[in-house]
């Protein structure tokens, strides 16, 4: 398996008796963007936040099956999940940067597993603004309030914040949906670049968004992962009916 390779085996999913997710297997290759689309409800982000386990913090439910990083269980033994969500790094609908500076937003994740130099914080967050395409935007009022820039500037220092631990894999829940057409493009530039170096996971209610920025695209309907494959595949010549009723726009 590649390195940074995302591997789900056989998982099954559950909120409280509720069976959400059913036997889905699925991989998600190093340095691609893998997108899960599919009607409201059909369990995308349920899937997307099983693979860094923040399902955890949700009471009643339970996992069966396996997710691999390069071939390791994160539902196995040892597993440390601090470190876990600092590998597999997330980004949500909602920019949700702190009620704190934009530096202070991008030193959080190192300042928390420990790190105390000044001079490596600054690299990091330069390196990490930078990384998230912002840095230009910001680097002359780093010490300024994260909540006084736009949406879609919030939304890549949330990225910035992701990337400053040193992340393998992004998940991303419908990045841009709160932002506009211009926002949006700056995201999906990014998301394209990002790739080089990270192993990218996108849910997007966007069908468009899916066909213009990912690699392989997994399609969901009612908790049942119905076909996966070359994005190409997906939207000129999918395999299953429901594949091709949805992305026809014949529902959903
Ligand atoms: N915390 C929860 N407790 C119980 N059921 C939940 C919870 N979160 C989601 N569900 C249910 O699990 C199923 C999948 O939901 P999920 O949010 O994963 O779908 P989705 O495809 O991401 O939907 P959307 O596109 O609307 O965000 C739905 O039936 C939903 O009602």
């Amino acid at each position: 398996m590649a390195k940074n390779t995302m591997e789900v085996r056989d998982l099954d999913f559950y909120y409280g008796d509720f069976h959400a997710l059913h036997n889905i297997s699925l991989e998600m290759p190093a340095n691609k963007v893998t997108s899960f689309i599919g009607p409201s409800g059909c369990g995308k982000s349920t899937f997307l936040r099983t693979l860094n386990r923040m399902n955890d913090l949700i009471e009643g439910t339970r996992v069966d099956g396996e997710v691999l990083i390069d071939g390791k269980n994160i539902y196995g033994e040892g597993i440390d999940i601090v470190d876990l969500r600092k590998r597999v790094g997330m980004v949500f609908q909602h920019p949700n940067p702190f009620p704190k500076s934009i530096y202070d937003n991008v030193a959080y994740g190192p300042r928390a597993h420990g790190l105390k130099d000044k001079q490596k914080l600054d690299q990091i967050v330069e390196d990490s603004l930078k990384s998230a395409a912002l840095w230009d935007e910001v680097k002359d009022k780093l010490d300024s309030s994260a909540m006084g820039i736009s949406g879609g500037q919030k939304q890549r220092l949330c990225i910035a914040r992701a990337l400053a631990v040193n992340p393998e894999i992004l998940l991303m829940d419908e990045p841009t949906s709160a932002l506009d057409p211009i926002a949006t493009a700056k995201i999906e530039d990014l998301i394209e670049n990002l790739k080089k170096d990270y192993t990218i996971v996108i849910v997007t209610h966007s069908m468009q968004q899916a066909a213009r920025i990912s690699d392989y695209t997994a399609f969901f309907y009612m908790g049942d992962l119905i076909e996966h494959g070359a994005t190409e595949k997906i939207f000129e010549k999918p395999e299953n009916q429901k594949t091709e009723d949805y992305i026809t726009g014949r529902f959903g």
